[in-house]
């Protein structure tokens, strides 16, 4: 079958063999910006809007996608060649694909190229949600203190008055002050980054660069800006050249980047918007007062879960999540990690049962189809640790619980960061702190602790004996022993 390109034009030849957006696309009125236009946003918010457009609900909350980082420019390039259609394409564990594409995205514009179009887009009342997946290190807090990092090169730039802003700071913030000027309410700030409370975080940071340009607007953001705090979750891939070419032969479509992603889907948000929203409990999101023990169940076992399975299974030869879970010795671990250290923090959580929850997430990694990579889990690691596992260890040295599992994790991350695999190949280690990461896990043995000790990580971890003992144990042992063994310990 000769892929034929996608664009409204070519839509009405997609339609027959792919699901497909039954309302019209050009009634469709952007009432979201989203900044970090990635799979993700593609995979979830996106597709629970184009649902909602399905049902001829929504059609003025189209999304306007925003880039700040050169990274975007492709994206840019390739939905305004799609006029912002792309494929979803559901992957079930049995190997039934779902193909679906998606026309709730009906703008993009990459900030670089009109910072000034880009605010005022923001500054229109017609924007009442600005949204964000802008990765866990995008919110720019210190990682010791939690607090907004104004020495920031790029956050500098753009508190120099006058400048044109470059970041997504600079660029919500000016259209908030023309918003108050102007006496148009400011819009919600949503972030669907997997962050804990984080919504909380995205008002912190936002609300410390608008009182770092001026106090009073600092004010005002802070007293008439909601944040809502959400639980966010589809395990999206990155998408591969081997998705692009699968989607042109099954289904005849020319995508430049389709996305592809889990059957399973949840979006718990707090139900805090001071402009409105769409009506999106109609499609299944979970409304609530209080995201809390939601949020910490899904960071603590599924997020932080990835951290306890992939490590490991990197340094063991595999590259695919579902290769390692379907191993009884790596999913075993994974199992009394979430049992004894992270469930055991938890809140009760209405209306679900954890142990099931847990055997439910192994299932969901070891899906055939999805083909996610342990380089995606591997990556960035010193935004993750500190934010999924720590919380666990800090609760359970607090309450007299079990840290073994997770002081394991930690050493396979230091092992790991070594930057050579049990099999002699070189690690690709995706940090933005690479180079000290690995000089100090290169420090072993001479100095067992030297990972450790790096405070604007792991705070005072270092200090804590029963901690480091279960740590120097664990990395000791996987120089030694090597990952299988090590786990086999440990289960
Ligand atoms: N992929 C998943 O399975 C998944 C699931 C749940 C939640 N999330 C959340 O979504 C985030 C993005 O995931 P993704 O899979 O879409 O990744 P992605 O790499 O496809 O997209 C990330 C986007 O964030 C932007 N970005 C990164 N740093 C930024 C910064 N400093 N300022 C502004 N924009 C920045 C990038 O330019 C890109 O547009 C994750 O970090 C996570 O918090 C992802
Ligand atoms: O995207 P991150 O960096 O927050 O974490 C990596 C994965 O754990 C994460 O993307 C999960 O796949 C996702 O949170 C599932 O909903």
């Amino acid at each position: 079958m000769t892929a034929l390109p996608l664009s409204d034009r070519t839509l009405p030849r997609h339609a027959p063999q792919v699901a497909a957006p039954t309302y019209d696309r050009s009634r469709v009125r952007t009432g979201i910006v989203h900044f970090g236009v990635g799979g993700f946003h593609r995979a979830h918010q996106a597709w629970y809007l184009d649902r909602l457009m399905n049902r001829g609900q929504a059609l003025e909350w189209g999304v306007c996608g925003a880039g700040v980082l050169p990274a975007d420019r492709r994206m840019r390039d390739v939905l305004s060649a799609q006029d912002g259609l792309y494929t979803l394409v559901v992957k079930h564990p049995d190997g039934t694909r779902e193909p679906r594409i998606i026309g709730s995205l009906v703008e993009y514009r990459y900030a670089p190229d009109d910072p000034e179009a880009v605010v005022e887009k923001l500054a229109h009342p017609s924007t009442r949600i600005v949204s964000l997946t802008i990765t866990e290190g995008g919110y720019n807090l210190d990682g010791s203190t939690g607090r907004f990092d104004e020495d920031n090169a790029a956050v500098r730039a753009d508190l120099v008055p006058g400048a044109a802003p470059g970041t997504v700071f600079g660029l919500v913030t000016e259209a908030l002050a023309r918003r108050h000027s102007r006496g148009v309410p400011p819009f919600t700030v949503m972030s669907c980054d997997n962050i804990p409370g984080n919504g909380n975080v995205a008002r912190q940071a936002f609300g410390a660069f608008a009182a770092l340009r001026d106090p009073e607007l600092g004010e005002w953001v802070g007293r008439e800006v909601r944040f809502p705090n959400s639980m966010v979750d589809r395990i999206t891939p990155v998408t591969t050249d081997d998705d692009r070419a699968e989607v042109a032969r099954r289904y005849g479509i020319d995508d430049r980047w389709p996305v592809v992603c889990e059957p399973f889907s949840q979006w718990v948000l707090e139900d805090s918007f001071g402009c409105g929203r769409p009506a999106w409990e109609e499609v299944g999101v979970q409304l609530v007062g209080d995201v809390g023990p939601y949020e910490l169940m899904k960071l603590r076992l599924l997020n932080a879960g990835h951290q306890a399975l992939c490590y490991f299974g990197y340094l063991a030869g595999y590259r695919f999540v579902d290769d390692v879970c379907r191993e009884p010795v790596f999913a075993g671990f994974l199992l009394r990690f979430m049992e004894r250290e992270a469930a055991p923090t938890l809140r009760p959580v209405p209306g679900v049962d954890l142990g099931r929850y847990e055997r439910q997430l192994i299932e969901r990694f070891a899906n055939p189809h999805v083909r996610d990579t342990l380089a995606r889990l591997c990556a960035d690691t010193s935004d993750r640790i500190p934010k999924f596992v720590l919380p666990i260890v800090r609760d359970n040295l607090a309450t007299g619980g079990e840290v073994g599992r997770a002081a394991a994790v930690v050493a396979a991350w230091a092992r790991y960061a070594d930057g050579v695999d049990e099999q002699g190949e070189p690690i690709p280690v995706e940090d933005p702190l690479r180079r000290r990461l690995t000089a100090a896990a290169r420090r072993w043995p001479e100095d067992p602790l030297a990972f450790l000790a790096q405070r604007d990580v792991f705070g005072e971890l270092v200090d804590d004996r029963r901690f480091t003992a279960a740590y120097t144990a664990a990395l000791a042992s996987l120089h030694r022993r090597g990952t299988r063994a090590t786990l086999r310990d440990l289960t």
